[in-house]
Order: structure tokens, then sequence, then C-alpha cells
């Protein structure tokens, strides 16, 4: 991880109509890091990060991404800047009319229209093979495809373009405990080796403690504190407090240790 930062979000704010769901939100991303992004269900996490690509214009504040502003630009004005980042929403909102080896294209029929058919195979199937699907996985369209398997799909498509930057909203919500772990290790092992910067919304303390580098909190309408989990230990915010020393933060604990020892 570096200290130069890769997104930079400065007073936002998102309403919609009388509810405020961010006001004065300030967040830093680092290069080269996993940070961690929880709060509350309903705390705007999602609305933030459509806030940063693009999808939810704000009401007001500062986003920017490689250092330049993408605010208030068009589409066409900001593609150098999509390009080099990847999203896998919530759910992994593959298209189901698509098998997983098209799904991969959209991204790469988007940015790339005059690409070859026979590359364009190529870079799908080496992306689905990239996430530990088995090179059949390519044909197959997603109702046939396990849970797991649907997030390893999306996965492929946000690496489609092989991006510097990764979004990634509850990327093993719905997984089981050994899935939710072996896409932790996934994302962890493909930051490495890709060098990528991660923005990842999760309410999976497993996942906090196993890969992320640095947490950031949103709760009353903003970031509350962002920092390695001791170091959000340290602070004395009763939601912090209760959400990484109840039950579960107690017990993701102890999965943390177990793993390793
Ligand atoms: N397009 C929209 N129109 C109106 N309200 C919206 C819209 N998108 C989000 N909201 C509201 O903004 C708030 C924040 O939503 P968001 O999906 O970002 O929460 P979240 O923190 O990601 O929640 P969860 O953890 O449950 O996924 C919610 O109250 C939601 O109803």
């Amino acid at each position: 991880m570096s200290d130069e930062t890769i997104i930079r979000v400065r007073g936002l704010k998102n309403a919609f109509g009388e509810q405020v769901v961010h006001q004065d939100l300030d967040l830093d991303v680092r290069k080269g890091e996993i940070l961690g992004v929880v709060g509350g269900s309903g705390t705007g996490k999602s609305v933030l990060m459509r806030s940063i690509i693009g999808l939810q214009p704000p009401a007001e504040g500062e986003v920017e991404v490689f250092g330049e502003h993408v605010l208030g630009r068009s589409e066409d004005d900001t593609v150098d800047i999509r390009k080099r980042w990847g999203v896998l929403f919530q759910g992994g909102a593959l298209f189901s009319t698509l098998t997983v080896a098209e799904n991969v294209q959209v991204p790469l029929r988007e940015f790339y229209p005059d690409l070859n058919l026979d590359l364009m195979d190529e870079i799908a199937n080496y992306k689905v093979v990239m996430t530990g699907l088995t090179p059949d996985a390519g044909p197959k369209f997603p109702a046939e495809l396990s849970g797991g398997m649907k997030k390893r799909a999306g996965l492929a498509r946000a690496l489609a373009l092989d991006p510097d930057l990764l979004f990634l909203d509850e990327p093993t919500a719905g997984l089981d405990p050994v899935g939710a772990a072996a896409f932790d290790e996934l994302i962890k092992s493909l930051q490495r080796t890709l060098g990528l910067t991660v923005f990842l919304i999760t309410h999976d303390l497993d996942t906090l403690y196993a890969i992320c580098d640095r947490v950031a909190v949103l709760a009353d309408k903003k970031v509350i504190a962002v920092g390695t989990i001791d170091e959000l230990l340290a602070t004395d915010h009763p939601w912090i407090q209760e959400y990484f020393n109840g039950p579960r933060g107690r017990a993701a604990v102890a999965t943390a240790n177990a793993h390793k020892e």
C-alpha cells in the first residue's frame, strides 16, 4: 500500500427527496489497499459506491479518481478513467440472457468495439479461468451456475479490462462460510498479483479480518472512522464497539486467529 490516493471524496452530500443519506462525507482510498466499507443497513454504502463510479450524481461534493475530477463530466470525457475500474455489483448482476463468456465481453465491447472476435473470446476465457471457474463455465448461462460461481463470473467481468481499481459490493453475501472464505482468498490473491486497489462493501466480519488493510465505517451520514481494525477498536464510537466486539465480531477474531495458526 502506498500513500498515493486513488479515490478522494470530499464534502459529499446525497439525498433522495427529504432523506439525506450522506452529508459532508470525506474518504480517501490509498493505492494498493483493500478498503473495507462497513455500516448498518441503509447507511449508504452502495450509494457511496454509485456516486464514485458516476451512477448516482451527488447533490454536493467532489470525487476524484486517479487524481481526476469525475463529477459533472460526460461519459465520453471520463472514458479513460472508467476503463481503469471494474465493478462487481451486489448479487453479481449478470445479464441472464448472455452466457458467462458473453457477460465478460460486455465491457470489452463497450470500450473496445473494434476488438477482433477471436481475441475477445480468448480474453473472456482467460478471465473465467482466472477467477477459479473451469473453462466449461464460459458457455453456460447464469441460471446454470451456483451462487458462488455467479460471483466468480461477475468478478471475471469486473476484471475484463485489466482494471487498476475494483469495486465490490457485498461479494460474499449469500455464500456459505467455506465459499465465502474461498472468495476472500481469491480477491486477496488477485489484488496481490495484479496490484489492485479494492473498494469493498461488506457485512462480513470474516472478510474484514481476513483481507482488508483498512476499514471505513459509515454512520451518521458520513465516514466516522477509517483505519485498521485495531485502530477502530481504539475508538469509543458505540456502533464500532458493538460491531467489532459483539458476538459476531468475537467469532470473526477466533476464525482469523485459527487461520493464522
Ligand atoms: N435510487 C434511490 N431512490 C431513493 N432512495 C434510494 C435510492 N437508492 C438508495 N436509496 C436509499 O438510500 C439509503 C441508502 O441505501 P444503500 O443501498 O446505499 O444502503 P446500504 O448501506 O448499501 O445498505 P445495505 O447494507 O442494506 O445494502 C436507503 O435508505 C435507500 O432506501
